[in-house]
């Protein structure tokens, strides 16, 4: 079915949804719908014991919402909309229907009646097509259905229930989870509609307007209940028309169920259509798969997402099967004749415009990070634009641009949307990361990437013709150590980098500490531990262990500035430059992100010295992105090194060997699945 010309159908109508929920606003306009969103009134509050099948509670849930605001509109807002579509998403578990938590125990509750289990997702649908008539009256047609997708959750711990519960996100969400965001780590399988478990059955929908406007030859084709409402909402009468030829079959599928002030008889069951268990399911299978037990922050659970690999794999297109990504990362084959001739997939199309688009995305994150909308935000929640505008002291229009983006991005939602005048919130994602203040906030490393990363890439061109830095061209000056003459130079500046590096310490560095049992070591230098961020997570989770961060006087001088309230007496600073100084004792050496920056001459003079200063048994603990080893991924670490000066990125074999040239052997490896990898390495004994 091609998908394009059926929203198309809908160009120049007025079509609203009857639905505040970002999720649902998301899917309709990433399909390329218009439309206005006008929440409903309507209270969720019907009586489930009234219907025999969860489905059918969604259903009329859906119809009713839709309903109201169709018959709201004309009144409140002056004007008759065309198209009005409503929703109701549950989640059902053991005959129990699973709305929304009212409270974290009622989230806990729901979410260990999902632990281990498979469970149901249906969606109801409804559409209201609005026809305006002479005499002001409105035709309302209505059609709806239902679409369910199996979903199955992993047995899931009591620490990683409370987690999940204590991120936040299960709040405002059908069943207590959210599978396009931190809940689908909790997620085993999903057979059907993907899209159906996220709030909208995208699909399904489609089909349904193909139905609706293609294929029917007249409105009365179309099988589906009229109402005949005057304006003032009374019921007036229900007219009854014949099903087109190529409806699918709706025999089980009508409500039952005696609901509204105007039942329906099974025959009035309109254009509903329904994926049973043994029929085919609506989209592929997508997977969720725990991977190691490394942490982000608080969370011990991470989406596996190979978007990485493989994506510098696209050669010509001669006869060789050419691998593509799909948007989640599964890869597909194409040969040269279906490259040429065949339709773009949807989701191959979807991902390439989400790789030119991006920059614009960063750069809206970045922006609204540095107008300090979100710190904005969280002290004074459900601002419109313009009282944002007011405090950002920006322009009412751009403001308004930024905040829709923000939105559209998962970064802000719209609390209400009481006409023109949306009310604006934080999403949880936005609170956990954006936020001055948070644990793991990433503000300075936003502002970095804003101030120094982005300048060099906008001259990336220059970069690869030239094989060089582009410091010069990017900052108007020459830059032979990075540090000494980008960074430090300027107090703003080196305040900035120091902020960004403490962001990233303190994100990654629980995962960092822990990847390995260290009990056997009692001291620990971290060389080039910046801010101290990482030395204090080390001795957070080893209480036996004393780190002395070491790095430029430029940094140490300024360490009070991100630990004014640390009283751990287990950290130490001393300042010196680790190519020329002497280095601390210790008995276990910490590199975090400091190799990469370096080319490999420089490399060994460091490590020389560091296995001058070990003894036989010492351990050097290296933490870095650590490219596959056929340097096919991560693009994360491969796209660092496009703006990278004088250094490079090494898979873990490129790093065990430098450093074997040193006499450490490599004891251990963890990919985290966090920002960073880490490896442990031993002094050989019979190298001294
Ligand atoms: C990319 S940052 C990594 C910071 C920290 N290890 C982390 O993981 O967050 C590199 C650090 O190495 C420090 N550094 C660079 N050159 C140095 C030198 N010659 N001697 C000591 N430290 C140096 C920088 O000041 C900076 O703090």
């Amino acid at each position: 079915m091609v998908l394009n010309p059926v929203i198309s159908k809908l160009a120049g109508k007025l079509v609203v949804l009857a639905s505040a929920s970002p999720r649902r606003l998301e899917i309709l306009r990433n399909a390329g719908l218009r439309f206005e969103v006008v929440p409903s009134w309507f209270k969720e509050t019907l009586d489930k014991g009234l219907f025999k099948a969860p489905h059918e509670y969604a259903v009329e849930t859906a119809k009713q919402k839709a309903l109201e605001v169709a018959r709201r509109m004309p009144f409140k807002h002056l004007k008759t909309p065309d198209i009005v579509i409503g929703a109701d998403t549950i989640v059902t578990v053991d005959g129990m229907i699973l709305e929304k938590p009212v409270d974290k125990h009622d989230a806990y509750r729901m979410l260990s009646s999902l632990s281990g289990k498979e469970h149901s997702v249906f969606t109801g649908v409804a559409i209201v097509l609005c026809h305006e008539k002479e005499n002001e009256e409105v035709d309302y047609q209505l059609i709806d259905f239902y679409e369910e997708t199996k979903v199955k959750f992993a047995d899931l711990s009591e620490t990683m229930l409370w987690e999940y519960i204590n991120s936040g996100e299960p709040m405002d969400k059908a069943g207590g989870y959210g599978i396009q965001a931190l809940g689908g780590m909790l997620v085993e399988y999903v057979h059907g509609d993907f899209l159906n478990v996220v709030g909208f059955p995208l699909n399904h929908f489609c089909k349904q307007l193909d139905l609706i406007y293609n294929r029917s030859t007249s409105s009365s084709d179309q099988k589906s209940e009229s109402v005949c409402l005057s304006h003032n909402g009374t019921h007036a009468t229900t007219i009854l028309t014949q099903p087109p030829n190529n409806l699918p079959p709706q025999s089980g599928h009508s409500p039952k169920h005696n609901l509204t002030s105007s039942p329906r008889p099974n025959s009035l069951s309109a254009s509903q259509t329904h994926h049973t268990q043994n029929s085919p399911p609506a989209s592929p299978v997508h997977k969720v798969q725990r991977t190691s037990e490394s942490e982000v922050g608080e969370s011990s659970w991470t989406l596996v997402n190979s978007l990485s690999k493989h994506t510098d794999k696209f050669r010509d297109c001669e006869n060789t099967p050419l691998p593509l990504m799909t948007s989640r990362g599964q890869v597909m084959e194409l040969n040269v004749t279906e490259c040429e001739n065949s339709e773009p997939k949807k989701e191959d199309l979807q991902r390439i415009i989400e790789l030119m688009d991006g920059f614009k995305a960063s750069k809206a994150l970045f922006t609204a990070s540095k107008m300090c909308v979100f710190d904005l935000l969280q002290s004074r929640p459900g601002l419109d634009a313009g009282q944002v505008a007011q405090e950002i002291k920006a322009s009412a229009k751009g403001t308004e641009c930024l905040l829709e983006a923000c939105v559209s991005l998962g970064l802000l939602k719209c609390k209400e949307r009481t006409y023109q005048k949306p009310a604006y919130v934080n999403t949880d994602l936005a609170t956990r990361f954006l936020l001055s203040d948070a644990p793991f906030s990433l503000q300075g490393y936003i502002w970095h990437c804003n101030d120094t990363v982005w300048p060099l890439f906008s001259h990336l061109e220059s970069a690869v013709q030239e094989g060089t830095n582009q410091h010069e061209k990017a900052f108007g000056k020459k830059s032979k150590d990075m540090f000494q003459d980008t960074f430090y130079n300027n107090q703003a500046v080196k305040l900035r980098f120091m902020n960004a590096m403490h962001s990233i310490a303190k994100v990654t560095g629980k995962a960092v500490a822990t990847a390995f049992d260290l009990c056997g070591f009692k001291t620990a230098c971290d060389l080039g531990g910046c801010t101290g961020a990482m030395a204090y997570e080390f001795t957070k989770a080893h209480p036996a262990l004393s780190v002395t961060v070491f790095d430029l006087p430029a940094v140490i001088e300024m360490r009070e500035h991100f630990h004014p309230l640390q009283k751990d007496n287990r950290v130490s600073f001393v300042a010196g430059d680790f190519f020329k100084d002497e280095l601390p004792k210790a008995e276990l050496y910490i590199l975090a992100r400091i190799l990469h920056d370096w080319p490999d001459e420089k490399v060994h003079l460091l490590l020389s010295k560091i296995a001058h200063a070990c003894t036989p048994g010492c351990g050097l603990l290296l933490s870095e992105i650590f490219l596959d080893e056929d340097r096919n991924g991560p693009s994360r670490g491969l796209l660092q090194a496009l703006s990278m000066s004088e250094g490079k990125q090494r898979s873990a074999t490129e790093y065990s060997l430098l450093l074997k040239n040193h006499g450490f052997i490599t004891a251990n490896i963890r990919h985290t699945d966090n920002l960073l990898d880490v490896m442990l390495c031993i002094k050989d004994v019979h190298c001294s």
